[in-house]
């Protein structure tokens, strides 16, 4: 046995224990202080030797209160076959013999049920009525038992001498029941003033309330009516039912809490459980009672404590979960408002604020991608490097402002040569770099040339004069193994080479 079930099995049997000693509760004085004793060892978490202890003291007067039980329970077996005789001394009367079985049949097998006694005596006055009720076939039908015991007519209780007699020896095998019965000191006085008024009982009218208070005693003694007690245990299982569904839906419903919460829960349902068991096994309703005031206060306590934890718990949750939302919420703004600064920013630092166009940057990010998107796809690319010619001039004859207007045209012009996919930017001053992806080099130089043309045949206005401008084109195709800043570069030397050699052309690494 490992040692958590060894532990398991230690505390099965210390709640046993506790509870067994709750059921033989209220049966005897002395024996109610050693089974508190036993319960506040257990609870104290005594040791084994300190229980046993206990437990041995506890032992005779276990014994003792047995045998008592066994006693009473022999007695009761006596009377009903002794009141059954009395119906069947009667000479001029016939016992059901059915019924009289059956009584017997229901006495062999509860005899030694105390719960059951009223019972038995319910069964036996319905015998009674019946067999007195039977009328001697020249005599005048009777009227039932009961009826003649609650409607009496004088003329009919001065006709039925009989059955007083009968009644009369009845309250006396009764009062010797209750004599014998060895019911707690509580009861005393009553069984006292039932006994006396059992044997002094001259008047049949007075026999049903004194067979209820026979009965009333008895169940007193041993709980409550059959009905009672099943009302009760019904009762008690819906509340133990409704508590463990809102401790199992409060469970579901904070799963997501701490484990000791969780652990919390799981030995709550567990009391609840092992308290309806106990219920469901109790037979007697004293003890049963105490052992549900018991269990019920102490799930009521652990609930409590419960609820204001879960409140504690809850409150703080709320008190996060609304701080994290507020959190939640100004960093959504923040980051909203961030990313579209961001945003901002990355596109001013992407593009050229004079020709709107991608700046160098913008092409250092992307030329990198591109290459490796080509040459793993083993797709084409050509890079141009374009520059327009003896642009300081320009600056230096119309000024700084024609400069710019100067840069911001060229570029629309070389778009309007390019295809959709071609990429243009603004590398630095009169220098511009288009990346033409999926081409190779006829195409490029093919659209670079286009480009040169639409830059010469396009007039720059200056002051009302038309100016020309021309740009010099150095194109590179990307090799297999060309790094960008490789591509670049023989791009940049065929612009040299352009501009070396008389500007306003192209020129290619082939
Ligand atoms: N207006 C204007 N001028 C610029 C700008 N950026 C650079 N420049 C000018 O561009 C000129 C570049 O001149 P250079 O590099 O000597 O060459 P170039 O005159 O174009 O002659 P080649 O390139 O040899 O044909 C300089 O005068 C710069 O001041 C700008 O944003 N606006």
């Amino acid at each position: 046995m490992t040692e958590s079930s060894s532990d398991a099995l230690i505390e099965a049997l210390r709640k046993a224990v506790s509870r067994t000693s709750m059921l033989a509760e209220g049966n005897d004085p002395e024996l109610d202080s050693v089974v508190r004793n036993i319960r506040q060892s257990i609870a104290k978490g005594a040791d084994a030797e300190a229980i046993q202890d206990v437990l041995n003291n506890a032992e005779p007067l276990l014994i003792k209160n047995d045998e008592a039980r066994d006693n009473r329970a022999k007695q009761v077996r006596e009377t009903m076959h002794e009141l059954v005789d009395l119906l069947e001394k009667q000479d001029n009367l016939k016992v059901p013999q059915n019924e009289k079985k059956n009584l017997e049949a229901q006495v062999r097998s509860h005899w030694q049920t105390p719960s059951q006694w009223p019972a038995l005596l319910h069964a036996y006055l319905q015998l009674a009525d019946h067999t007195l009720n039977q009328a001697p076939s020249d005599a005048a039908p009777k009227s039932s038992f009961f009826q003649r015991l609650f409607n009496k007519r004088s003329d009919e209780q001065k006709d039925s001498k009989n059955d007083q007699e009968i009644m009369q020896q009845i309250s006396h095998t009764l009062a010797g029941l209750i004599n014998n019965l060895s019911l707690p000191s509580d009861f005393d006085d009553d069984i006292v003033d039932l006994r006396k008024a059992l044997l002094g009982n001259q008047d049949l009218q007075q026999l049903p309330s004194l067979l209820d208070e026979v009965i009333n005693l008895i169940m007193a003694t041993i709980g409550n009516t059959q009905e009672g007690l099943a009302n009760y245990l019904n009762q008690l299982n819906k509340q133990l039912a409704s508590i463990n569904s809102s401790v199992v839906s409060n469970y579901k419903n904070q799963k997501n809490l701490s484990e000791s919460r969780e652990g919390f829960d799981s030995s709550l349902q567990q009391q609840v459980a092992d308290t309806s068991a106990a219920a469901q096994s109790a037979d007697n309703l004293e003890s049963l009672k105490s052992l549900i005031a018991d269990r019920m206060s102490t799930i009521s306590s652990t609930m409590t404590e419960y609820r204001t934890q879960m409140h504690e718990q809850e409150k703080q949750a709320t008190q996060s979960i609304s701080q994290l939302r507020n959190k939640v919420v100004r960093m959504e703004k923040d980051s909203t408002s961030l990313r579209t600064l961001l945003k901002e920013k990355l596109a001013q630092a992407m593009t050229d604020a004079l020709t709107d166009l991608p700046n160098r940057a913008a092409y250092q990010d992307a030329i990198l991608p591109l290459c490796r998107v080509m040459q793993s796809s083993k797709k084409p690319l050509c890079l141009a490097v374009c520059d327009i010619d003896h642009f300081k001039k320009v600056n230096d004859t119309w000024g700084h402002l024609a400069g710019d207007k100067v840069l911001r045209l060229v570029p629309k012009q070389i778009r309007s040569a390019l295809d959709k996919e071609d990429l243009i930017f603004r590398y630095g001053g009169e220098e511009f770099v288009i990346v033409f992806p999926n081409t190779n080099m006829e195409q490029a130089e093919k659209r670079s040339e286009a480009i040169r043309q639409q830059v010469e045949k396009t007039p720059f206005n200056m002051n009302g004069e038309p100016v020309s401008i021309s740009v010099s084109i150095g194109i590179s195709q990307l090799q297999a193994n060309d790094e960008p800043e490789t591509l670049f570069s023989k791009a940049d030397k065929q612009l040299y080479s352009a501009k070396e050699t008389g500007r306003n052309k192209v020129m290619s690494d082939k």
